[in-house]
């Protein structure tokens, strides 16, 4: 069993979290409620703008030119393609995309960035690797999940956004990723070992936290204050 193989075994029970998670159930449904889209949405291209400097911080630990390239090519995606998803986002519930941009992070969003953003600044690139893995692969499950589940044909509010996180592009990040990991963790001390697990694992536990936080529409507690005013 490769490496990325014993942690996909070992986070399990958190993937499996996530697939039955509301609102992920929801875009198989083809139902969930327009205040968590709009929670997501707005939060998500807070997240994206991190991840792309997260991989950006990342290239400094570059070993070789092709380091470099695997970090260019990420941030172009999320850059050029990740819109895609949220658009389809925005038209179910009416609203301009520009229009969800420039929000503050909810709680477990800027949890997440930070935690990613920590293992960017401090950690070795194997920790790095570890800790944004989950970000393609679980996106990569809940897309193959929502298909084969539920069969979406093109009338389906969710059609592009299913299929988009269910192609190859996503599978071939995901494996390269995980090609990545498996390579650098081979010979790593134990104490790297558990530091690689631990990012991982937080990632996956973050990633289910996160369509928490839209389903609900997770705020800062003064933020509830100014609202009940
Ligand atoms: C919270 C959150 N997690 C994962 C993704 C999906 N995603 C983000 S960046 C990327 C490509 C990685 O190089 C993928 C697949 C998302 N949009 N939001």
């Amino acid at each position: 069993m490769t490496f990325t193989e014993q942690l996909r075994q070992e986070n399990d029970d958190v993937f499996q979290k996530i697939f039955t998670h509301p609102f992920v159930d929801g875009i198989g449904r083809g139902d969930v409620p327009k205040d968590s889209i709009i929670h997501y949405v707005k939060a998500d291209f807070e997240y994206l703008n991190a991840f792309m400097k997260i991989y950006a911080l990342s290239m400094v630990k570059a070993k070789s030119r092709d380091d470099i390239r695997f970090f260019f090519d990420q941030i172009g995606f999320v850059l050029n393609d990740e819109v895609h998803p949220h658009h389809n986002f925005c038209d179910y519930v009416g609203v301009e995309y520009e229009a969800l941009q420039s929000s503050s992070l909810p709680p477990t969003a800027d949890h997440y960035i930070k935690h990613m953003m920590h293992h960017a600044q401090t950690g070795t690139i194997a920790e790095i690797y570890a800790a944004l893995l989950p970000c393609p692969w679980t996106y990569l499950e809940i897309g193959q999940e929502l298909l084969k589940t539920y069969k979406p044909t093109k009338s389906h509010p969710f059609y592009e956004w299913i299929t988009f996180y269910a192609d190859e592009e996503v599978e071939r990040i995901t494996l390269e990723l995980r090609h990545r990991l498996d390579q650098e963790a081979q010979d790593v001390s134990q104490e790297q070992k558990q530091l690689i697990k631990e990012a991982f694992r937080k990632s996956c536990e973050l990633e289910w936290k996160f369509w928490e936080m839209a389903y609900i529409c997770e705020t800062w507690p003064s933020e509830q204050e100014a609202s009940r005013i």
